[in-house]
C-alpha cells in the first residue's frame, strides 16, 4: 500500500506548491489527480516517484520510506516506474530496443516476449524496428508508456498519459492499460485533465486545488457529491444556483449560503415547468445542450431535439448542495 502523510512541498525560495495531502491508495487500484493546470498533480507524482524530497510529511510504500535526491545517488523508487511529460528516448535505437532498455539479458526469449507484449498494449507493435526520431509526438508517448509497462513495475506513475492522442486512439489506449493494470495487479497513478479519464478510467479519483487536496473519492461520489463548485467544474457542464433562486424560481428550500449543482441531465422539459429564454444551443453529436435564462439565472440541460421555440418549461429532477 501508498501512504502519502500530510505531505507538503515547496522548491527552495518558493511559495508552497503542495501542502496537507493525505491518502491512500491500495494495491491495485488505479487512482486519476484531477486538478486545474498548476494545481500540482505533476509535482505530486514527482514526490511519490521519490525525484523530489518532502518539505513536510511522509511517503510510505509497503511501510518503508520513500526518499528523494538527497537520499539517493539514483532518484527513483526501484519498484516504481514514472513516465513524466517529456519522454526520453533515445534516438540511436530502436523503439523495441528502448522498450527493452531496461530488461535483462538473461532470458532473451522473455525479453523478446515482454517488449511485445508492452508494445502491443500501446498499439505500437508494428513499430518495433522503427528509430524513435521517426514518430510522431503521440506514437513516441507510447513508446515511452510501453518501456515502463515492460519493466512489470509495482506503482506506474503516469504524467498526462493520453495528452498527444486522438479520441478514438485515446478511448482504445485507456481500455488496454486499465486491463493490463488490472491483469498485473499494478498499481497506476495518473494525472489528467480529462474528466473522462478519471471518471470511465478510475477506482479512486483525487482533486487538487493550488496545491490543496479538495476530495478523493470513487468516481460516482466524486459525481454525485462534489465537495464545492470547484470539483462539479472539473467534471464538465453543470448549474450553479443560489438558495434565493432554488427557492423563488423551483420553491425548493437549500440552507442559506449555499448552491444547489445541477447536472444538464436533471434538468427536464415539462409542461407547467418555470419558463426559461433559451439563449444558447450547442450540438453535442447524440443531442443539443441548451443554455435557459430567466432573469440573471443560467440553467443548462439536454435536448433530444434542437429546441425551436422560447420560452421553454423546466424542472429539476434532481440536485445537491455545497458550500461554495
Ligand atoms: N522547478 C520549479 N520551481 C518553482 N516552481 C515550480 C517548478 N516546477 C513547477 N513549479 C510550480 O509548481 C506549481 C505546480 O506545478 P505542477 O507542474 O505540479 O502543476 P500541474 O497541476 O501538473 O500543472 P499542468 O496540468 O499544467 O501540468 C505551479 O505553480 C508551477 O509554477
Amino acid at each position: 500500500m501508498l501512504k502519502i502523510h500530510q505531505l507538503s512541498f515547496q522548491y527552495p525560495s518558493s511559495k508552497k506548491i503542495l501542502e496537507g495531502i493525505d491518502f491512500e491508495v491500495n494495491k491495485g487500484e488505479i487512482l486519476s489527480i484531477l486538478g486545474e493546470s498548476g494545481s500540482g498533480k505533476s509535482t505530486l507524482v514527482r514526490l511519490i516517484y521519490g525525484l523530489e524530497d518532502v518539505s513536510d510529511g511522509e511517503i510510505l510504500y509497503q511501510d518503508q520510506f520513500v526518499t528523494g535526491p538527497k537520499h539517493n545517488l539514483v532518484p527513483g523508487h526501484p519498484l516504481m516506474k514514472f513516465v513524466p511529460q517529456e519522454f526520453d528516448l533515445l534516438n540511436s535505437i530502436t523503439v523495441g530496443e528502448n522498450v527493452g532498455k531496461y530488461l535483462s539479458n538473461f532470458n532473451l526469449p522473455l525479453k523478446k516476449e515482454n517488449i511485445e507484449l508492452a508494445l502491443e498494449t500501446v498499439n505500437m507493435q508494428e513499430f518495433i524496428h522503427v528509430f524513435p526520431s521517426q514518430l510522431s509526438g503521440g506514437q513516441r508517448q507510447r513508446v515511452a508508456i510501453a518501456r515502463a509497462i515492460a519493466t512489470q513495475p509495482e506503482v506506474l506513475l503516469l504524467d498526462e498519459p493520453y495528452s498527444h492522442l486522438d479520441q478514438p486512439l485515446k478511448f482504445e489506449l485507456r481500455k488496454k492499460i486499465w486491463n493490463w493494470a488490472k491483469a498485473t495487479n499494478c498499481t497506476l497513478i495518473l494525472t489528467t485533465h480529462d474528466v473522462n479519464d478519471a471518471l470511465g478510467f478510475s477506482d479512486q479519483i483525487l482533486i487538487l486545488k493550488e496545491g490543496n487536496q479538495i476530495q478523493k473519492a470513487n468516481p460516482e461520489t466524486i459525481r454525485n457529491f462534489p465537495q464545492n463548485s470547484y470539483v462539479a467544474s472539473l467534471l464538465g457542464e453543470f448549474s450553479q444556483l443560489n438558495s434565493t433562486d432554488m427557492k423563488d424560481i423551483f420553491g425548493i428550500e437549500i440552507p442559506e449560503n449555499e448552491w444547489a449543482i445541477v447536472y444538464p441531465e436533471e434538468v427536464e422539459m415539462k409542461n407547467q415547468g418555470i419558463e426559461f429564454d433559451i439563449t444558447d444551443v450547442r450540438f453535442r453529436g447524440r443531442d443539443y445542450l441548451v443554455e435557459g435564462m430567466r432573469g440573471s439565472t443560467k440553467l443548462a440541460f439536454y435536448a433530444n431535439l434542437k429546441p425551436e421555440n422560447s420560452p421553454v418549461q423546466l424542472r429539476i429532477s434532481n440536485y445537491r448542495t455545497v458550500k461554495d
